[in-house]
């Protein structure tokens, strides 16, 4: 088989793990194909976090024993983070396939290549690697859930060649166009939460859920942080405090808030999480690992620059989407979505890693994983007041 070939099978492979976008947390996406005399004859893929090994079900689908010199392909190592160490290698064995195409190992360090070798141990060649980018991309949620036991911070912005996100105006509707925006709505399905600051809720009153043509509209966990619960002061609540998902918002508020404000929006059927404060800062620490007490694997931030900015500054942020429409404002006094950091040296720049760039309509998305320098400087006087 030559190489384009087998990256032709992965890719059908890659395609049937898409298909439980956003339904396998806290697992990753799987998918497989068996391919017999150069034709895809079977695929499964894992559309439930606790779907039986994938294998088992190919083969049961599949309902007699592979041809000799069939081969099958898998985005992702039988291992013991998929929990399929025992039973996926098992199946791939008893089947009788020789051959054996991996896309990514185990994810965690300590459990990479155990699947590849206990194949080998019985008789089965296996080649590993293939498409390795696309296929631990895939899972970028799950991979760090079960490397790191903490959920995976992202941001989103949506910019303009200068890096604005509103006018001085705080016009913002719309920077990106709607191929863009339908992206946004893919990932917005794939995150099991989205989260967004007190001011952008007042500002933009979002709906925060996945609609998809096609699809039904679809609502995830949706975080408000608000330490003063601002939101609740207002005369009329924001939609996310009252439409038919309101039971999937939690507003994120400190000790600080009024008790009063709490049972309004509890009486509304709103959740509250109430943190500790610390220094009168966000204490995203104690989110993270209240998040991951109830299971909650990625969280979308989609703003404001305040929100996002402190995310940064405290080494919180893990992931970042930024998608870049071609227009300039070329204005000072036009709003930035990273602000308040004091960079007197490109050393001490945050740079994403494991870039990737996609492109919808005129827009491009840059996506990436935040890595911080040694040194970050804060200005404190940005965000002193209000
Ligand atoms: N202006 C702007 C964005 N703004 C974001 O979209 C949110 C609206 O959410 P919803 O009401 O659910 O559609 C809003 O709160 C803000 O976070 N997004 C983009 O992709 N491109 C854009 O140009």
């Amino acid at each position: 088989m030559t190489q384009s070939e087998k990256e032709t099978f992965m890719r059908v492979a890659l395609d049937e793990a898409r298909k439980g976008w956003g339904c396998t947390h806290p697992q990753a996406m799987i998918g497989a194909a068996l391919v017999e005399d150069g034709e895809v004859v079977v695929t499964a893929y894992n559309d439930q976090p606790s779907s039986p090994a994938l294998e088992t079900r190919l083969f049961e689908a599949l309902g007699r024993k592979p041809k000799e010199g069939s081969s099958l392909f898998l985005t992702l190592e039988p291992g013991p983070s998929s929990n399929r160490l025992e039973a996926g290698v098992r199946a791939i064995i008893e089947s009788g396939v020789g051959y054996v195409l991996i896309g990514a190992s185990d994810p965690v360090a300590e459990h990479a290549n155990k699947g590849a070798d206990a194949l080998k141990e019985g008789g089965v060649k296996v080649e590993r690697r293939i498409l390795i980018d696309e296929c631990e991309d895939l899972n970028l949620i799950s991979n760090y859930w079960v490397q790191n036991r903490s959920p995976i911070f992202a941001a989103k912005s949506a910019t303009t060649l200068d890096g604005k996100i509103a006018c001085r105006s705080g016009e913002s509707k719309w920077i990106t166009g709607a191929p863009a925006r339908q992206n946004v709505m893919k990932w917005r399905r794939l995150f099991p939460s989205i989260a967004v600051g007190a001011g952008t809720l007042v500002e933009d009153d979002p709906r925060l859920t996945s609609r998809i043509e096609g699809e039904e509209e679809w609502c995830g966990m949706r975080f408000v942080f608000d330490g003063l619960l601002r939101t609740a002061m207002e005369r009329y609540l924001p939609s996310i405090y009252t439409d038919d998902f309101r039971d999937n918002t939690i507003v994120v508020t400190t000790d600080a808030a009024g008790t009063g404000y709490i049972r309004r929006l509890e009486t509304e059927g709103v959740n509250v999480w109430v943190l500790p404060v610390e220094n009168m800062k966000v204490p995203f620490p104690v989110f993270r690992k209240r998040c991951a007490d109830v299971g909650i694997t990625g969280v979308y931030f989609e703003g404001g620059s305040r929100l996002v900015s402190e995310l940064l500054h405290t080494r919180e942020l893990d992931y970042h989407f930024n998608y870049r429409a071609p227009i300039m404002l070329g204005d000072d006094k036009a709003k930035s979505v990273y602000r308040g950091l004091r960079t007197e040296k490109l050393s001490q720049a945050i740079r994403l890693e494991k870039v990737r760039h996609e492109v919808f309509g005129d827009d491009q998305l840059m996506r990436g994983f935040v890595n911080y320098p040694a040194r970050l400087d804060v200005d404190e006087t940005v965000f002193s007041n209000g």
